[in-house]
């Protein structure tokens, strides 16, 4: 993987290090995401191998009580008009919440409850965000520039993206230059 995608952002990753764990890299590409953009047809013609987002995390112990502790970066980047986002998910042990912090970048993220309410928070360097348990999240670089986000979640809540096989409520596009907001309609 090409180290100059994440190499601006030196965070300090001092606890990992002291305990031993290690730093792990999980990698996304555009192919690893068929069906989450609107327009297949572009996401077909683009390059399956082009990076969407890299997560680091330390491998914390799977223990009764830990917590993951990692940073995902996000390119900025469209499939047709809507930006680059992650898959999005839900967490398998849907009462267990979530911490973003935003670090590099502009962006938003999306939350949407078990009733398909919805709501966008702007994500910047600073920005602060309590993912409530039950709660799908999925993060959407608006800008120019790689996205990154500090995240805070325990090992014990895993990932469940089948509850969302009809992917988000909304997706986010640009609007000639602006970010326009749809609600997509699933019946
Ligand atoms: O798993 P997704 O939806 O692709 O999101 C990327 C990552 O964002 C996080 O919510 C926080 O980094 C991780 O749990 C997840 O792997
Ligand atoms: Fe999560």
């Amino acid at each position: 993987m090409d180290s100059t995608i994440i190499q601006p952002l030196h965070l300090a990753w001092c606890s990992g290090a002291l305990s031993g764990a290690p730093l792990l890299t999980k990698s996304t590409t555009l192919q690893d995401l068929p069906g989450v953009f609107a327009d297949h047809t572009c996401w077909q013609s683009l390059a399956g191998s082009k990076p969407v987002y890299h997560v680091e995390m330390f491998a914390t112990p799977d223990r009764p009580g830990e917590l993951y502790t990692g940073v995902t970066h996000l390119m900025p980047g469209k499939v047709g008009e809507e930006f680059f986002m992650t898959r999005g998910h839900f967490h398998a042990r849907r009462e267990q919440g979530e911490v973003y912090i935003g670090l590099r970048g502009e962006g938003l993220l999306l939350l949407q409850d078990e009733q398909n309410s919805t709501r966008l928070e702007r994500v910047y360097p600073g920005s602060v965000h309590t993912i409530p348990g039950f709660t799908a999240h999925r993060l959407i670089n608006t800008g120019n520039e790689i996205l990154s986000a500090l995240a805070v979640w325990p090992c014990s809540a895993g990932h469940d993206y089948s509850a969302l096989k009809n992917g988000f409520a909304l997706r986010v596009v640009d609007d000639a230059g602006s970010v326009r907001v749809m609600e997509v309609n699933h019946d």
